[in-house]
């Protein structure tokens, strides 16, 4: 194809040089283009980045950061399951089986603790040294460690001092947002379900009134014979599962660790106890590798083994082959699945023995008080068929490390158009919202990303909340108010109560997050419903409660009253006052206070975005 010299391109001859261009001039006219050149592309580039900061701020304007704090064992991360539970049902349900390996671990562990409760006291009778301390309440080291946190029952050593004047005025209150909003600063309600009416009887204490009531215990060869049969296997099954979930925690602060027996109970001539075990600590996953890869880890163990399993052991043998065919020396999950299965019924007869029940009153050990408790369950659990219920994964304790970040965005329209989203941070990759079409429940607004960050507790995590601290729009602080006779398992100096009002102050002092909106939950309201119901004295551990009725809801205002006066005095600005009283396993009623929170917290960020 040729080209016509009559229709010449009329850019190429603007472009073309001049004629007889001198190399001087060529030099200069090139160097000129490519400052042209630069000059252009800069200016594309400044254009860009504007409009991703706009973009960028846009988004962060719009994101709603909450922060959940509390010491360890307050409720922070069960408050996150019910996040999920109310907003994305889907995935939660999903992940309900990856919780198994936790629920068999702090089964486990509720029955190593009884065992080791059991052989201490055989130990004792059978030295006559120690005969005489026969009848005094022991160390509490070995009962701290295995649930974290330990019930205090001797004499109670922490006086509380209260902040204010026992009996608040009306004006103190300060109901200052519309009645009937989402949520009002006014004085919460005590829960309905709690309320003055008795509380059933826990099953688990039924033997304190079916004539054991002496507390004496008399170890039987039977003891002897299940000691025998639970106790090495189960200290396999512990570590089997630790070593498949992770690593436990070491605690540095805690001679006897966050949880678990502590060497110091074992005796050396304990024929059941291997020389050197390893220290049980209380079990946790770290953060940066995720409880959540850990449990689909776990889960996705399971699933494949048991599919073998389930379907080729016609014969336990055929599973016990295909067992010992695996490299390692431990049990798999497979097969911790089958061990607990064997072991159910001795585990459940030694839960039911009175003799048992008796000793535990006698070592003042509450188990049904304790976190991971499924002793009640133990013939459900302990089949080869089992699948935790929400129930379960809402009941099952995994002690948090460092800090674990969760999206929460709209997932997916139904019928309802309620169906949102709660999903870890970097695994969102589907069924991103599409914001224009979507609208939500309560006031959801459509497109809003929540962020909610859920930390550890124990002491030995705190240093790590502070970079958190900014860019906030809300803090969910988690007190539990059952506590108020209790130690911190790290830390067996502090009650609970104590650390909980010191970490309330120093966070509602803070000047960085003098303009973060705070609500508090006072949390674990079942417990001390339990602990009154069962004849605890506040006023033993509490002195400046005085003459006060020693009934749940008056021990709840009057410990909010203490919360909210702390808030009054050392916020630096003046911040509204929000609570609720709280049990976050009771996830029906939980469900309406996040609702509520949930709301409270977007109209607040919606005014502070129009403040913008
Ligand atoms: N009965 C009862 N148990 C609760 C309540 N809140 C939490 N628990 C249980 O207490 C245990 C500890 O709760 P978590 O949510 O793990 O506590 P956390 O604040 O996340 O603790 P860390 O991760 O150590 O900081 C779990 O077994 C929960 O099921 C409550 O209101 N009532
Ligand atoms: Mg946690």
């Amino acid at each position: 194809m040729s080209v016509s010299l009559d229709t010449p391109d009329p850019l190429a001859i603007l472009l073309a040089p001049p004629p007889n261009e001198s190399p001087a001039s060529r030099a200069q006219r090139l160097q000129a283009e490519t400052e042209a050149r630069r000059i252009s592309e800069q200016i594309d580039e400044d254009i860009r980045r504007e409009r991703n900061e706009q973009r960028k701020w846009e988004k962060e304007k719009r994101t709603v950061k909450v922060l959940l704090l509390g010491q360890s064992e307050s409720g922070k991360s069960t408050t996150i399951k019910n996040f999920q539970m109310a907003y994305a049902p889907n995935s939660f349900a999903q992940e309900l089986s990856s919780w198994r390996a936790v629920v068999y671990l702090n089964l486990t562990r509720s029955i190593l603790t009884i065992l080791d409760i059991l052989t201490k006291e055989a130990t004792r009778k059978q030295s006559p040294s120690s005969s005489s301390s026969l009848d005094v309440p022991q160390s509490q080291s070995s009962l701290v460690a295995m649930a974290g946190s330990s019930s205090v029952d001797e004499e109670p050593e922490f006086k509380f001092t209260p902040v204010s004047t026992p009996h608040a005025s009306a004006s103190e209150l300060g109901v200052d947002e519309a009645p009937g909003s989402p949520m009002s600063p006014s004085l919460p309600a005590w829960p309905e379900e709690l309320a003055d009416k008795a509380p059933p009887r826990p099953r688990t204490q039924a033997s304190e009134t079916s004539g054991a009531t002496d507390n004496k215990f008399v170890l039987t060869q039977a003891h002897a014979a299940l000691l025998a049969r639970l106790h090495p296997p189960l200290l396999k099954v512990q570590d089997t599962l630790e070593a498949t979930l992770g690593a436990p925690e070491p605690s540095p602060n805690s001679p006897y660790g966050g949880g678990g027996a502590s060497d110091a109970s074992r005796s050396p001539h304990e024929p059941n106890w291997r020389p050197n075990a390893r220290k049980p600590k209380e079990f946790s996953i770290t953060t940066r590798t995720g409880w959540r890869a850990a449990l689909m880890k776990v889960r996705e163990r399971i699933s494949t083994s048991s599919a073998t399993s389930l379907q080729s052991t016609a014969s336990a043998a055929a599973g016990k082959k295909a067992g010992k065919r695996r490299k390692r020396e431990e049990m798999d999950v497979e097969e911790v699945r089958e061990v607990l299965c064997e072991l159910g019924a001795d585990m459940q007869t030694l839960w039911e023995d009175e003799g048992v029940r008796a000793l535990l009153r006698k070592r003042k050990v509450r188990m049904d008080e304790r976190s991971g408790f499924y002793l009640d369950d133990i013939s459900r659990i302990t089949t080869l068929r089992y699948e935790p219920t929400s129930d379960d994964v809402v009941r099952a304790r995994l002690r948090t490390m460092g800090v674990q970040e969760y999206q929460f965005i709209s997932e997916k329209i139904e019928k309802e158009n309620i169906a949102t989203g709660l999903l870890k941070t970097g695994s969102r990759k589907s069924g991103v919202p599409d914001p224009i079409k979507r609208t939500g429940p309560l006031g959801m607004e459509p497109g809003r990303e929540w962020i909610i960050y859920d930390v550890g507790g124990a002491k030995s995590n705190r240093q790590a909340w502070l970079p958190y601290f900014t860019g906030l729009n809300a803090i969910i602080f988690l007190a539990p108010i059952s506590c108020f006779d209790e130690r911190l398992a790290e830390d067996p100096r502090v009650n609970r109560l104590e650390d909980s009002l010191i970490l309330w102050k120093t966070i509602v002092s803070s000047d960085v997050l003098r303009s973060v909106q705070l609500i508090l939950f006072l949390n674990k309201c079942d417990i001390l419903q339990k602990k009154i119901h069962r004849g605890v004295r506040v006023a033993d551990y509490i002195s400046s409660y005085g003459d006060r009725p020693n009934d749940a809801k008056t021990v709840g205002k009057y410990l909010r009253q203490q919360f909210k006066d702390i808030s009054m005095r050392h916020s630096p600005l003046q911040r509204q006052f929000f609570s609720f009283f709280t049990s976050v396993t009771d996830t029906k009623a939980t469900a309406i206070t996040v609702a509520a929170v949930r709301e409270g917290i977007q109209r607040s960020n919606l005014r502070r975005v129009d403040l913008m």
